[in-house]
């Protein structure tokens, strides 16, 4: 049994599981002032005042080893989730940075044949095993940033063998590695140099090839594509994404990036699970996206890294649109594990509230990867995966933005990080 006591709030992010929070839903964090929380084996089996908390422990332990986390003046959460990484890749790509401080454009290095495809020459060249070994730090990173479960994309293979070996690597690190892995097959994130001439034919590539093979071998769960102009049309996207849905792969789809491009409004019309990034989203679309109930998964730190204006959160929580935020953890257009920053960019640069901000990093975020059932709150019966921050409250986590404030963070009923420090084997 383990009893996180005394904490100055037990943020529990309750009441969301059925449906996301909209509107003003995702302002109600549910937080119990000078809280504990008891867990037993993977579950969490309590939550309420520290007081009844101690009650609980003393009724239920019955001669049970009680490991005891002292909270005291520090905020508890759900484990932060992040719905949208493409974090298996080999290598890196900084000088692309430099590249765009000189004044080129995101898309000229794509276009170019750099940006994506560079990561895809890099990946293609790596080992499984390289491509575990790499990817294993990153997630070292993102659980002492209090990430317990990630969204994980493919899309540097762009062709069949090394989209499967992606795949695989992040199947073995979600059994290998604390921190639980979601795949998405993103085979359709750029059209490959040999078929530039003939962007059509990769599509039926990854239609006839690709997704078949991807859902025999039950490697993903979500299907994507890179909807932008000059990569996959909104008719190429819709074909990919109807291919996905036939072989039992959940639509999710990069839409309006970079240009408004109908994205959010293809998301609507087939029902996809998520539409991510949105910066140039059409009001039509975000309404569309409201009906439908689509949640916008929004990547503040993406505006921020390639200098540009982020997406309209303000507006799409008006309209009812249920958000989730996301590091978008890749090589080039967003090069970080820490979902807290992302969580300060989105107060800072989107003016979500702190409440806001928490509720599209643990709840949202869950349904985001349909695991609302699971996680992605504090409630009696779900997987205890929870974070204790340095912190006195929710406010003050985005306040002291841009530091790590977290402390210690429990993994299915375990402490992998304890005041700071790794208690598991990990790569460094
Ligand atoms: N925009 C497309 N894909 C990624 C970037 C991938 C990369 O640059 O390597 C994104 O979501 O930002
Ligand atoms: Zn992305």
């Amino acid at each position: 049994m383990l009893y996180i006591k005394n904490a100055a709030q037990v943020v529990t992010v309750s009441g969301g599981s059925k449906a996301p929070k909209i509107g003003s839903e995702m302002e109600q964090l549910n937080v119990i002032g000078n809280g504990g929380v008891v867990v037993e084996g993977d579950i969490i089996a309590f939550a309420g005042t520290d007081q009844e908390a101690a009650d609980y422990v003393e009724q239920h332990a019955g001669g049970k080893d009680v490991k005891v986390i002292l909270a005291e003046g520090k905020t508890v959460t759900p484990g932060l989730i992040d719905p949208h990484t493409h974090v298996v890749f080999a290598g890196s790509r900084e000088h692309e940075l430099a590249l765009r401080l000189r004044g080129a454009t995101y898309m000229e290095i794509l276009q170019a044949g750099g940006g994506i495809l560079n990561s895809a020459n890099k990946t293609r060249a790596a080992s499984e095993s390289q491509l575990i070994g790499e990817t294993r730090k990153r997630l070292d990173r993102f659980l002492v940033h209090g990430v317990t479960t990630i969204e994980a994309k493919s899309g540097y293979g762009l062709r069949l063998a090394d989209e499967l070996k992606q795949l695989r690597a992040a199947r073995f690190l979600h059994n290998d590695h604390p921190v639980d892995l979601v795949s998405t097959f993103m085979g359709a994130h750029a059209v490959p140099p040999e078929y530039k001439s003939d962007p059509d034919k990769y599509v039926r590539i990854v239609t006839e090839e690709m997704i078949p093979a991807v859902a025999k071998e039950g490697l993903a769960e979500y299907c994507d594509v890179f909807c932008e102009e000059g990569v996959f049309t909104p008719g190429q996207s819709k074909t990919i994404l109807e291919a996905g849905l036939k072989w039992g792969l959940k639509p999710k789809i990069h839409a309006d990036e970079i240009v408004p491009y109908r994205g959010a409004e293809l998301a609507a019309e087939i029902g996809a699970v998520s539409a991510e990034h949105l910066l140039r989203a059409s009001d039509a679309g975000i309404r569309a996206m409201a009906e439908k109930g689509v949640i916008a998964v929004l990547l503040p730190g993406t505006a921020f890294f390639l200098m540009t204006k982020p997406a309209d959160a303000r507006k799409m929580i008006e309209a009812g649109v249920p958000v989730a935020l996301s590091t978008d953890r890749n090589p080039g257009s967003s090069p970080t594990e820490s979902l807290p920053f992302i969580m300060n960019l989105a107060c800072l640069t989107m003016r979500m509230t702190p409440a806001e901000a928490l509720t599209a990093c643990t709840i949202n975020a869950a349904h985001a990867i349909g695991r609302a059932d699971r996680i992605g709150s504090i409630e009696v019966g779900k997987q205890a995966d929870l974070v204790i921050f340095d912190a006195p409250n929710v406010e003050y986590m985005q306040y002291h933005y841009a530091v790590n404030l977290t402390e210690t963070v429990i993994k299915n009923g375990v402490a992998v990080i304890l005041n700071g420090k790794r208690t598991y084997a990990c790569a460094r």
